[in-house]
């Protein structure tokens, strides 16, 4: 039997939209064994009644990827997935399902693929690289496609805490994608440029203070926020607690706000938000440097 861990991920990471991703440290964790029925999936913690035990489990299908691609066929298998991640709120809750059947497959059949065929069979499940790269590899990854080729670089993880408001309503990436406009202002898209370089430079450099514009985002937040009740005045007051700055995580509604030290600004997130009637779980957590493919039967902290 394999076990893996799989970090939660916040893409979209302020300006960097499609491109910038974040592992957090909090995990879903999946294990793979051998069992005498065709197919048993348990599946415990977020989430958990709401997703399918059948074939069409997303873990099972990134599974099914890596036999395939192996000339194998799938069969026998005990899936147990433990979920933290929440479903369907911006922290990368497909990208952990996917990460996670892919490595563990691969794992179980004795870790033939290496990770960039990994990343490329991730990103090809997703659609996107900028949740599964983070997941697959750790840290803070800046990714994008060279025409159908998935190029990446790990930067190191800024040493800050990291603050997860996590509203009680789902926000589907498909619904959330759709709100986006074919086409925004030239100068807006000058501005983003800006902000953009201005948060990898500030990771770079460890000068976190540029994250207060590193982190503001004109893409993708003017869209979508209409749709979190308060999002601006929660991005506000945030910033005036000390945070070094705040956006949307993934396609929302989740907030996340990077701070010398998280907790009161998380008091004040969650004020914040209880003003406009929106209730929220709030996680304390850092930048996870490991990815799922370096918490691979992982015995340390977790379940594995
Ligand atoms: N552990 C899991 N097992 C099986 N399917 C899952 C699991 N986690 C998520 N999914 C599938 O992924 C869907 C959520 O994906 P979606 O892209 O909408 O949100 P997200 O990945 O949590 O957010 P974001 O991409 O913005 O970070 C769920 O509705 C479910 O179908
Ligand atoms: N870049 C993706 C992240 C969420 O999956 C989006 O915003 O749609």
């Amino acid at each position: 039997m394999v076990c893996v861990l799989i970090p939660a991920t916040s893409a979209n990471l302020g300006p960097g939209f499609d491109a910038v991703g974040m592992a957090l440290s909090f995990y879903n964790e999946v294990s793979l064994g051998p069992s005498p029925k065709e197919l048993e999936i348990e599946v415990f913690g977020d989430g958990a009644e709401l997703i399918s035990r059948d074939k069409n489990n997303l873990v099972y299908v990134a599974i099914t990827k890596v036999f395939e691609k192996l000339g194998k066929t799938p069969r026998n298998l005990k899936l147990t997935l433990k979920n933290r991640v929440p479903l369907a709120r911006g922290l990368g809750s497909s990208a952990a399902a996917i990460v996670g059947g892919l490595v563990a497959a691969n794992a179980y059949l004795g870790n033939p693929l290496p990770s960039d065929e990994l990343l490329r069979l991730a990103t090809e499940l997703e659609g996107h690289p900028d949740n599964v790269a983070p997941a697959l590899l750790g840290g803070v990854v800046i990714s994008g496609f060279d025409r159908d080729k998935v190029k990446y670089l790990k930067l190191p993880v800024p040493e800050v805490e990291v603050v997860v408001a996590i509203p009680r309503f789902q926000l589907k990436t498909a619904d959330s994608r759709q709100i986006l406009p074919a086409e925004i202002p030239f100068s807006r898209a000058v501005l983003n440029v800006n902000r953009v370089s201005f948060l990898i430079a500030a990771f770079c450099l460890k000068k976190y203070e540029y994250l207060q514009i590193g982190m503001e985002d004109y893409l993708h937040q003017p869209y979508r926020s209409q749709l979190i009740p308060g999002f601006y005045q929660v991005v506000e007051e945030a910033k005036n607690a000390g945070a070094y700055g705040v956006a949307l995580s993934g396609s929302g509604p989740t907030v996340i706000a990077l701070a010398k030290e998280g907790e009161a600004v998380g008091r004040v997130i969650k004020e914040a938000f209880l003003k406009f009637n929106v209730e929220t779980e709030i996680i304390y957590t850092r930048p996870e440097n490991r990815g799922a493919i370096d918490l691979i039967n992982y015995k340390g902290e977790g379940d594995c």
